[in-house]
């Protein structure tokens, strides 16, 4: 749902500062114009630390995307600084625990995409089972002179065991979308989801990492990153997966080892992967571009026009409640440290 943000301040003398890091929708700008003195980089220069700390030396508001590290040194060297709002769901960009120390708060954009999200999972899970790129370049290159029984031939999807790691919002939309496929549902989580959840994301069922990898015939994986999901899927889990298996990343970098993902496909230990997100992303791996059996998209899962609209609305609506919580009427929906306000 897109938030939908009021003027309420007609004229703001000495209004609060705030810096865009990023390029984002005009008609955004605008909106926080009415509110804020607003530096903006329409130019989409990625910041370094160094000039993100220059930037924010008179700001009070940032609105950053997952691109920009808000480390604990950018955190302490910008002592003005009240509000980051992430542009994005996912927050591993950003070091919560200096915010909070630094009395920073802290926001993301949930919710708003879970729907185009779950919808791009499906488009590269039935991309890569069914080698729909792959296929493609090949039928591109001129290389298509017959029909042939035996052409890419790939994994079925219907009736197939779907394993989905990180059952939260997103995870749940994905679950739910498979009762159209007549497929089963595994799924493992930090914690089991309440029966009522399980029920409406196809009777998925709670078992352990090693079971869903041994059992799902397509893995996604839609958990957030963190220390504790640095290489949820390594050489071992990948051993673990079927032989005719195939993996989705639709989550962040990190999660999987890129470069024992690369081994196993290029051995065949599991049949193809879809990733939208990468270890070094925008960089990568040079190898996944001499793999067939892979999909590659550049971290596009939440980018459908309203979406992305949504997620824009969303962080502007959190900064203007972060900064100015007397026009916004609450504290910003998304807090993620609310202890800063206590
Ligand atoms: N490729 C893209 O463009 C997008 C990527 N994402 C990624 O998807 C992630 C999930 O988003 P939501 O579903 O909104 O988050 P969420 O917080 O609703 O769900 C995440 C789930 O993962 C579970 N989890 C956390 N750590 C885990 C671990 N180590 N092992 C197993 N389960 C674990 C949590 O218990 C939770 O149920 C985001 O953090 C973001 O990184 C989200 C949107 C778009
Ligand atoms: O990667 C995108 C996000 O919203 O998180």
């Amino acid at each position: 749902m897109t938030t939908v943000i009021k003027p309420t301040m007609p004229t703001m003398p000495n209004k609060p500062k705030i810096l865009l890091a990023r390029a984002i929708f005009p008609e955004v700008i605008t909106h926080l114009e009415q509110f804020f003195d607003v530096e903006s980089n329409q130019d989409d220069h990625i910041f370094s630390s160094t000039e993100l700390i220059e930037k924010l030396q008179d700001k009070d508001g940032l609105i950053a995307t997952g691109s920009e590290p808000v480390s604990a040194e950018v955190l302490r060297a910008c002592p003005r600084l009240k509000a980051v709002c992430n542009q994005a769901v996912g927050y591993n960009n950003i070091d919560v625990a200096a915010a909070t120390k630094a009395g920073v708060m802290v926001t993301n954009t949930p919710d708003v995409l879970n729907e185009t999200t779950a919808d791009f999972g499906w488009a590269l899970l039935m991309a890569t089972a069914r080698r729909i790129t792959e296929s493609e370049h090949w039928l591109r290159a001129g290389k298509w002179n017959k029909w042939r029984f035996d052409s890419f031939l790939g994994a079925d999807v219907h009736g197939a065991t779907l394993g989905v790691i990180g059952m939260g919002r997103i995870g749940q939309a994905i679950a739910r979308r498979s009762m159209g496929f007549d497929m089963q549902v595994l799924y493992h989580n930090r914690s089991r989801v309440s029966p009522e959840l399980e029920a409406r994301a196809n009777n998925a069922r709670l078992v352990s990492k090693e079971e869903l990898l041994r059992q799902a015939d397509h893995v996604i994986l839609v958990l957030p990153y963190s220390k504790a999901s640095h290489h949820t899927i390594g050489a071992a889990e990948l051993a673990m997966m079927k032989p005719g298996a195939t993996l989705v990343n639709l989550a962040r970098g990190g999660i999987v080892d890129d470069v024992a993902l690369i081994a196993a496909l290029r051995e065949h230990k599991i049949a193809a992967a879809g990733l939208d997100v990468f270890e070094n992303e925008p960089a990568l791996h040079p190898d996944f571009l001499t793999l067939s059996n892979v999909v590659l998209t550049p971290h596009i899962a939440s980018a459908s026009e309203p979406t992305r609209r949504a997620m824009a609305a969303c962080a502007a609506a959190n900064l203007l409640a972060a900064l100015l919580p007397a026009a916004a009427g609450a504290l910003p929906p998304n807090l993620l440290n609310p202890e800063v306000k206590r």
